[in-house]
C-alpha cells in the first residue's frame, strides 16, 4: 500500500500515527474545516475530545485528556500542534485568545527544544497543556512543564546542539541589538561548542527568531521583559567562556584572556563583577554564626560556573511558562464551571550511546505513562468484565508495574536509594551504583554491569537501557549554593532577582513566594508526574500512539523491524485484540440516561442503527468503541428534527406532540443549515443594534453613551495620540471617532482595498473599515496589554497602527486575504480653499493632546521635531527608537540594565582578541 495511505490508522478508538517525515496535504485548512466524517486522522481525535468535553457524544460534559506517546522523533510534538490547531478551529469564538494559545508552542519550542541525534527538534521537557472552556468557547489555558534538561545548556554530546533559542537569537537579531546585548560571533562561545550552522540553517534560525519575537508580542510579553530575558541569555553564553587558572597562593583567578567575559557576564546579569568572581572561586558558608570561606579547585570553579548557567536558564524557562500562564489565565467569574481538555506531550523513551541522569528521568516518566495506558486499556476494562459478570476470555498484556516498583518502592527503590545517598555529602556515584547492585541483582528488571565506571542496566518496558551513574548524586541534589543565590537575588535586573527569590514547588512549578522545600530532583519528577496522573485519571482519556518509521528521519522509508518493535513494546498488538473483542464504552444506566432525550427514543436509536453486539449487566451497558459515534450521529439527527418541529408548531416540548413512528419520517427529512460565524462583522454590529434599541430606552442610555465616548477620547489622547501622529498630523487613514455608517458612506465609490481606521465609539480600541468586493468589512483591532496592535483573528502583533497598515499592504487580512491598497483620506469640506479645514481642525481639537494642534512643522510638539531631526545614538536609559516610518518615538527604548558596563566589557574582549590576532600574525 502507498505509504501516505496508512499514515493514520485506528485500533478501536486509539489513533496510531506514523511519522511521514514530509509535508502531507492532510493538514490543510480544507480538511480541518471539512464537515464530513474524517477517516482515521489526528483532527478526528481533536473533534472527539471536543465533542465529548461538551457532552455531545452520549455522555454528559466531562474533562478530557489526550495522551500522545511514542519514542523520540515519532511525531508527538507535531501531533500536539495539530491537535491544538484543530481544537481552536472547532471552538472558533472570534477571540484573540485562540491566536495567543497557538503562539505558545513556538515560544516553548524555542526555549525547550534542541537538536539531538534522534530528532532535530526534540522536546527537552515534557508539557501538559490544559485548555479551559466555558460551553463551547475557550476561556484560558495553562501549561505545566516537566523536567527541562538543563544540563544541555553547558554540555552537548556529539551530533547534538544547545537549545534552539541561542542559535535563533544569534542569527536573528540586528547588529545594533547584538551590540546592545553584548553578543559576539557565535563560534566564540564554548557553550555552543564553537559550532554554528550553514548559511541556509542560519537563515532559517533568523526567520524563527522573528517568528518568536512576534509570538512573544502576541502572548503579551512587555518590551523590557524581553530585553531582560535576552540579556540573561547573552550572559549565560558569556559565562561559559570564563576560564580559571591557579595563582601562587591557593586561590584561583580568571585567566587574562577571559577577564572581559567575566565583566560582560556581570553586566549582563546585572551583578557586581567582584561578587560574581567570588561566587565562582570560593564557597562561603556560615557555621555557628561564623563565616567560613572554602576556596575552589579548578574543577569546583568550573562546576560553579556551569551550575549558574544551568540554574539561570532553568529559571528563565520557568518564568516564561508562568508568564504564559498568567497571560492566558481564564478571565471569568470564579463560580463559572470550566471544562477542560488536557494534551500531554512528554519526551519520548530514550536510549543513547551514553545514558545519564536525564535519560533515567525521561524513561521513568515513560514507564508511568505506559502504566496509565495499560491501566485504562487492559486493567480497568477487564476488571469490570469480571465484576459485572460479562463473559470474557482474559487478554494477557505486558504489565510494567514491577518496573515501576523497582523505581518507586519505599524504602528500597531506585528513587529512595538515590535520595538516601544524595543526603550524604561524602557519598559517591560509585557508592550509589554499588547499593543498586547489591539490592537489585536478582531483579529481572535490573542488570549488574561489571565495569570501573558506575554503570547499571534497567530492563524497561521498551527495552534495556544502560545508564552511566556518573553525576547522578550531584544532579539529583540540584542545589544552588547560597552565595550564588544571594548574588543573583541582588541583581539589578528585576527578572533575575525575582527568579531567584522564587522557589520550585513539589510539582516543579516556579513559586513566587519563599517556601521551605527540601526535595531531590528525581523524587520531584515523580511527584509532579503523580499529580499529573491524578489529573489524567479523573478525565476521560484519548490515546495517540506515534510511531517512527525509520531511524534516518527520512520520508518514504519503512524499517519493518523498527515499526514492529514499537508496536510490540507499546502493547499495541494486545490492544488490537481488546478493542476488537472488548467494550471500550461502558456507561452506567444513569450516565446513559443523562442525555436530554427520553429513554424510549434512545431505544429507537439503538434499533434504528442496528446496534449489534452490545451487552449489559445489572448496572451498566457495554458498547463497542464505534457505538458511541453512531449514537451521537443519530441524536444529532433527532435534535435537528426537533428544531424543525418546534419552529413549525411553536411547541416548546417536542416530546409532548409526536410519537416514535413520526420520528422516522422526521429524521429522514430534517436538514438544517446553521449560519456560520465569521471573524469579521464583529461585535460592533451587535453594539450598534444595542445602541439603536437603546435610543428607545431614552436619556439614560444617551448619557451613558456620551460618557463612554468621552472616556474613549481621553484614553486616546493620553495613551494613543503620540503613537498615531506622524509629522505632527494624523495619517490620512485615521478618521477619529466616526460611526460605522459614516465609514461606509465614505467608502462609497472607492476602489476595492480602500481603507480607514477609526476609534471605537464605546470601547478603547480601533476598527479598520475596508472596501471589499461587494461590501464593506469592519475588522476589529485588538489592543494588547503590552501595547501591541493585532487585527482580531490575525497572528501578527504590531508596535504601531502604522506598522499594522504597512504589514497589511503586503499581507492579506484573513480569511479573505484582503490587501490594503489606498488609504481613504479625511474629507475636506472646503476643497481648493486655502487655510485649515474644519474636519482636520475638529480631529485635532478632539484627539490631539493639548499643546499639539497643527500639521505644520513649526507647530509640531518640540519633542517630535527634535526626534525627527536625525538618528540618535542609543544610550542606556535615554535611547530612542525608530518606528516603521523612520521616525522616533520619544519613549525610551528598553535597554539592558547595565548597558554601559556590557559595552565596555565587549570592547575589552575585542581589544584583547585584536592584540592576540596581531601577536598571532607576528
Ligand atoms: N505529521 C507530520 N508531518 C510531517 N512531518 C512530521 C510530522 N510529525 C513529525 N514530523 C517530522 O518529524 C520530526 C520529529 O517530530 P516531533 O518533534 O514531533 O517528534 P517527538 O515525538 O515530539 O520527539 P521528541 O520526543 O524528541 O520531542 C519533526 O521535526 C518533523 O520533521
Amino acid at each position: 500500500m502507498p505509504f501516505d495511505l496508512w499514515k493514520f490508522t485506528y485500533i478501536g478508538d486509539i489513533l496510531v500515527a506514523i511519522n511521514p517525515f514530509k509535508y502531507l496535504p492532510f493538514y490543510e485548512k480544507e480538511v480541518s474545516t471539512s464537515t464530513t466524517k474524517l477517516p482515521p486522522h489526528i483532527f478526528a481525535v481533536a473533534d472527539r475530545a471536543y465533542q465529548s468535553m461538551l457532552g455531545r457524544l452520549s455522555t454528559g460534559p466531562q474533562n478530557q485528556c489526550i495522551v500522545i506517546s511514542g519514542e523520540s522523533g515519532a511525531g508527538k510534538t507535531e501531533s500536539t500542534k495539530l491537535l491544538l490547531r484543530q481544537i481552536m478551529e472547532l471552538c472558533k469564538a472570534n477571540s484573540q485568545l485562540e491566536q495567543q494559545i497557538l503562539q505558545v508552542n513556538p515560544l516553548l519550542e524555542a526555549f525547550g527544544n534542541a537538536q539531538t541525534v534522534m530528532n532535530d527538534n526534540s522536546s527537552r521537557f515534557g508539557k501538559y497543556i490544559q485548555l479551559r472552556f466555558h460551553n463551547s468557547s475557550v476561556k484560558g489555558a495553562k501549561i505545566n512543564e516537566y523536567l527541562l534538561e538543563k544540563s544541555r545548556v553547558v554540555h552537548q554530546d556529539e551530533g547534538e546542539r544547545n537549545f534552539h533559542i541561542f542559535y535563533c537569537m544569534l542569527a536573528g537579531i540586528s547588529p545594533d541589538d547584538k551590540e546592545m546585548y553584548g553578543l559576539l560571533d557565535p563560534t566564540q562561545y564554548r557553550y555552543l561548542n564553537g559550532r554554528y550552522g550553514s548559511e541556509d540553517t542560519v537563515r532559517t534560525w533568523g526567520e524563527k527568531y522573528r517568528y518568536l519575537c512576534n509570538a512573544m508580542d502576541m502572548v503579551g510579553f512587555e518590551e523590557q521583559e524581553k530585553v531582560d530575558m535576552m540579556t540573561i541569555l547573552a550572559g549565560i553564553l558569556s559565562l561559559g567562556n570564563i576560564m580559571f587558572e591557579p595563582t601562587e597562593t591557593d586561590a584561583l583567578k580568571v585567566t587574562e584572556k577571559s577577564m572581559g567575559w567575566l565583566k560582560a557576564t556581570a553586566g549582563q546579569f546585572g551583578v557586581q563583577e567582584e561578587e560574581l568572581l567570588r561566587s565562582l572561586i570560593c564557597t562561603l558558608s556560615v557555621t555557628r554564626g561564623e563565616a567560613i570561606r572554602r576556596l575552589h579547585n579548578q574543577q569546583q570553579a568550573e562546576d560553579a560556573r556551569d551550575s549558574i548557567a544551568k540554574v539561570a536558564y532553568g529559571r528563565v524557562f520557568g518564568w516564561i511558562v508562568s508568564k504564559v500562564n498568567e497571560l492566558l489565565a481564564p478571565n471569568v467569574d470564579l463560580d463559572i464551571e470550566l471544562n477542560e481538555i488536557g494534551i500531554l506531550d512528554i519526551f519520548g523513551f530514550e536510549n543513547f550511546a551514553v545514558n545519564r541522569f536525564e535519560q533515567l528521568c525521561i524513561n521513568l516518566a515513560n514507564e508511568q505513562l505506559q502504566y496509565f495506558f495499560n491501566h485504562h486499556i487492559f486493567l480497568m476494562e477487564q476488571n469490570e468484565y469480571k465484576q459485572e459478570g460479562i463473559e470474557w476470555e482474559t487478554i494477557a498484556f505486558k504489565d510494567n508495574k514491577p518496573i515501576l516498583d523497582l523505581f518507586l518502592t519505599k524504602p528500597i527503590g531506585i528513587l529512595s536509594l538515590l535520595d538516601e545517598q544524595s543526603a550524604f555529602p561524602q557519598a559517591s556515584d560509585r557508592d550509589f551504583v554499588d547499593k543498586l547492585n547489591s539490592k537489585f541483582k536478582s531483579s529481572p528488571h535490573y542488570e549488574v554491569v561489571r565495569s570501573h565506571s558506575p554503570l547499571f542496566t534497567v530492563v524497561h518496558y521498551a527495552g534495556k537501557v544502560q545508564y552511566n551513574g556518573g553525576g547522578f548524586l550531584e544532579k539529583n541534589r540540584d542545589t544552588i549554593p547560597a552565595s550564588i543565590r544571594g548574588l543573583l537575588i541582588n541583581s539589578v535586573t528585576p527578572l533575575l532577582s525575582v527568579l531567584f527569590s522564587a522557589t520550585i514547588s513539589r510539582t516543579g512549578t516556579l513559586m513566587p513566594r519563599k517556601a521551605k522545600v527540601n526535595h531531590k530532583i528525581l523524587m520531584s519528577v515523580f511527584h509532579s508526574l503523580a499529580v499529573l496522573m491524578e489529573k489524567m485519571f479523573a478525565a476521560s482519556p484519548h490515546f495517540v500512539r506515534c510511531i517512527k518509521p525509520n531511524g534516518s528521519k527520512l520520508p518514504d522509508l519503512v524499517d519493518n523491524k523498527m515499526i514492529m518493535d514499537q508496536l510490540r513494546y507499546n502493547g499495541l498488538l494486545e490492544t488490537i485484540r481488546i478493542r476488537r473483542d472488548g467494550f471500550s464504552w461502558r456507561p452506567s444506566f444513569t450516565e446513559f440516561a443523562q442525555r436530554e432525550i427520553k429513554g424510549e427514543y434512545f431505544i429507537y436509536c439503538i434499533s434504528e442503527i442496528h446496534l449489534l453486539s452490545f451487552s449489559f449487566s445489572s448496572s451498566r451497558l457495554f458498547f463497542k468503541y464505534w457505538h458511541q459515534e453512531e449514537l451521537a450521529r443519530q441524536l444529532e439527527r433527532l435534535g435537528k428534527a426537533a428544531l424543525v418541529i418546534q419552529k413549525s408548531k411553536g411547541h416548546s416540548d417536542i416530546w409532548d406532540i409526536i410519537s416514535v413512528s413520526q420520528w422516522r419520517l422526521l429524521t429522514l427529512s430534517a436538514s438544517l443549515c446553521l449560519p456560520q460565524a465569521t471573524p469579521f462583522d464583529n461585535l460592533e454590529v451587535h453594539m450598534e443594534l444595542a445602541e439603536l434599541i437603546g435610543q428607545a430606552g431614552g436619556e439614560a442610555r444617551a448619557k451613558e453613551k456620551s460618557i463612554k465616548r468621552r472616556n474613549t477620547i481621553r484614553w486616546f489622547k493620553e495613551t494613543q495620540a503620540r503613537k498615531v501622529v506622524r509629522n505632527g498630523a494624523f495619517p490620512c487613514w485615521f478618521h477619529g471617532m466616526i460611526s460605522r455608517r459614516q465609514a461606509e458612506d465614505l467608502m462609497t465609490d472607492r476602489p476595492v482595498g480602500c481603507f480607514l481606521i477609526r476609534v471605537g465609539q464605546s470601547r478603547e480600541g480601533y476598527t479598520l473599515t475596508y472596501r471589499g468586493e461587494n461590501r464593506c468589512r469592519h475588522y476589529m483591532i485588538e489592543m494588547q496589554s503590552n501595547g501591541k496592535y493585532v487585527i482580531l483573528g490575525e497572528d501578527k502583533a504590531h508596535a504601531s497602527l502604522t506598522d499594522l497598515v504597512q504589514h497589511h499592504c503586503q499581507v492579506g487580512i484573513k480569511p479573505f486575504n484582503e490587501l490594503l491598497t489606498v488609504p481613504c483620506g479625511q474629507v475636506r469640506t472646503n476643497p481648493g480653499m486655502a487655510g485649515p479645514d474644519p474636519v482636520h481642525l475638529k480631529l485635532q481639537r478632539l484627539f490631539m493632546p493639548s499643546g499639539q494642534s497643527s500639521s505644520l512643522e513649526a507647530q509640531r510638539p518640540p519633542v517630535l521635531r527634535r526626534i525627527s531631526d536625525g538618528r540618535h545614538h542609543a544610550e542606556a536609559g535615554g535611547a530612542r527608537v525608530r518606528d516603521g516610518e523612520g521616525e522616533s518615538h520619544p519613549k525610551s527604548r528598553p535597554f539592558p540594565r547595565l548597558y554601559p558596563s556590557i559595552r565596555l566589557a565587549m570592547r575589552e574582549i575585542q581589544q584583547i582578541q585584536q592584540v592576540r590576532g596581531i601577536e598571532g600574525g607576528d
